[in-house]
């Protein structure tokens, strides 16, 4: 790695010779309300937990999406313009149902009240508050990094870490465009997130890099592009828990990779993030991986319930992402609230454990139930076409669950499928529901066991 840091170093030292360097200066926002030790927690569910699942829909919005679904069987269901749907959310990705909780909704409240949204500008010029400083000591903390950069979203931030990667090749280039070997190599697993793809585009559009598709968790194609690649410069980047499929990266065999080819490993965190490990620090706390990945990109828009994206890494990386990273720099920063309540969120599930074991209680619960054997809140159920996927979503919704089908250009064709999410605030009889009406449009190995489970709904 102590390539990677000269290279940083010699950016950094590159933009403090063009005045290029920037840093943030926090507004001190008084008096400021920091819940920690004071913050109010609970052994176990209570009725709010429950506005973070169960959601209402008036009929004509209701009829409108029915109305974008075929209709298998042409039923028509009974009309009432005055009725509203209750719906059993499971598309959410509120994985410990945070963003319901008291002390989250004290905080973004008292902040408010006492502060509106904070001032209005992005994070160089007036955004940057003494809270916007307390969440990124506080996520650093819980990614075991030196340090953080928030972002506006996971989105920005997958882009503002991107942006600030290519700018090393450019500063660093020796006399206008860089060479073929000045550029970095980016190594992405096949289906990364969309931010992660736009970001790489827009370097790539910069002609600042390379880049390698490698087959989704596919290892053995990995190592072989990077034995191929004579760059110098080599990135790899994965989510670490796949969105649309439910399955994590292959986070030793990178390590492991990582040792043989030294190159910079980054991951994106998103859904992991207080779902994995004894403190929620995410997939890397599972393994006490969190020195050997060098960067660290998360939101707090998943699992901590509010809206924002955040970069863990080292405090140079800081410095160069939030010089060059486009997205942090050229957008306005979170709302104080926003921040305030992501920062009581983490305190809460710092506290609430019982959260985590809910939320992989229920995953047990889904696999006991279907004998399939899904390794994460994130289920995702190939139904096929997208015909299929459309009257499966159809039927979902008829039964009162809000589970939406996934298309292309999200997955790719004939790869259509349900996504159903779980999350501690789902109950045992809510999973069983779940499953009972899934058996009627999926067909599960249990079979005969779901369809005892409808019989008796
Ligand atoms: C893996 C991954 N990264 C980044 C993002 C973007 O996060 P945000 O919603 O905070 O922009 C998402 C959200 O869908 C995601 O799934």
């Amino acid at each position: 790695m102590a390539l990677w840091d000269q290279w940083v170093e010699a950016a950094l030292v590159k933009l403090a010779s063009k005045n290029l360097l920037r840093s943030t200066r926090p507004i001190s926002l008084t008096p400021a309300y920091f819940p920690a030790d004071e913050v109010e927690t609970f052994d176990g569910p209570r009725q709010w937990d429950r506005s973070s699942v169960e959601v209402e829909m008036d009929e004509r919005a209701f009829r409108e999406w029915l109305s974008e679904l075929p209709d298998p069987g042409g039923e028509s269901i009974a009309k009432d313009e005055n009725v509203s749907r209750k719906l059993l959310l499971f598309s959410g990705n509120d994985y410990l149902g945070l963003s319901s909780h008291p002390a989250v909704r004290k905080a973004a409240a008292k902040a408010a009240q006492e502060h509106g949204m904070g001032p209005r500008g992005s994070a160089l010029i007036c955004g940057y508050s003494n809270y916007h400083m307390l969440l990124e000591a506080s996520l650093a903390e819980l990614k075991n990094k030196e340090d953080c950069l928030l972002c506006p979203t996971g989105f920005a931030a997958n882009v503002a870490f991107m942006s600030a990667l290519g700018s090393i090749c450019s500063l660093l280039a020796v006399g206008g465009r860089p060479s073929e070997d000045q550029k970095i190599a980016i190594f992405s697993d096949a289906l990364n997130h969309a931010s992660i793809i736009d970001g790489i585009r827009l370097v790539e559009r910069q002609q600042e890099a390379e880049v390698f598709v490698y087959r989704h968790r596919d290892m053995v194609h990995l190592n072989a592009l990077l034995s191929c690649c004579k760059m110098a410069k080599k990135v790899v980047i994965t989510d670490s828990l796949f969105s649309m499929d439910g399955d994590f990266a292959p986070i030793s065999d990178l390590v492991e990779l990582r040792k043989k080819h030294g190159f910079l490993l980054a991951i994106d965190d998103a859904h992991s993030t207080l779902v994995c490990g004894e403190n929620g620090g995410g997939l890397l706390e599972v393994y006490g991986y969190e020195s050997d990945v060098d960067i660290c990109i998360g939101t707090l828009s998943k699992a901590v319930g509010c809206l924002g994206g955040f970069v863990a890494c080292s405090n140079k990386w800081k410095q160069l992402i939030q010089s060059r990273g486009r997205s942090f720099i050229f957008s306005t920063s979170l709302p104080v609230p926003i921040v305030a309540a992501s920062y009581a969120s983490l305190v809460v599930a710092r506290k609430e454990k019982w959260r985590r074991t809910a939320v992989w209680s229920r995953v047990d619960d889904f696999n006991a139930l279907t004998r399939l054997n899904i390794t994460s809140p994130i289920i995702s159920l190939v139904i096929g076409s997208e015909k299929a996927a459309l009257c499966a979503s159809r039927h979902m919704l008829e039964s009162g669950f809000h589970i939406t089908a996934i298309r292309p250009p999200t997955v790719p064709p004939n790869s259509c499928r349900l996504r159903i999410t779980l999350s501690a605030a789902h109950t045992f009889e809510d999973i069983k529901k779940l499953v009972a009406a899934l058996s009627l449009c999926f067909v599960f190995p249990a079979a005969d066991q779901n369809a005892q489970i409808a019989s008796k709904l």
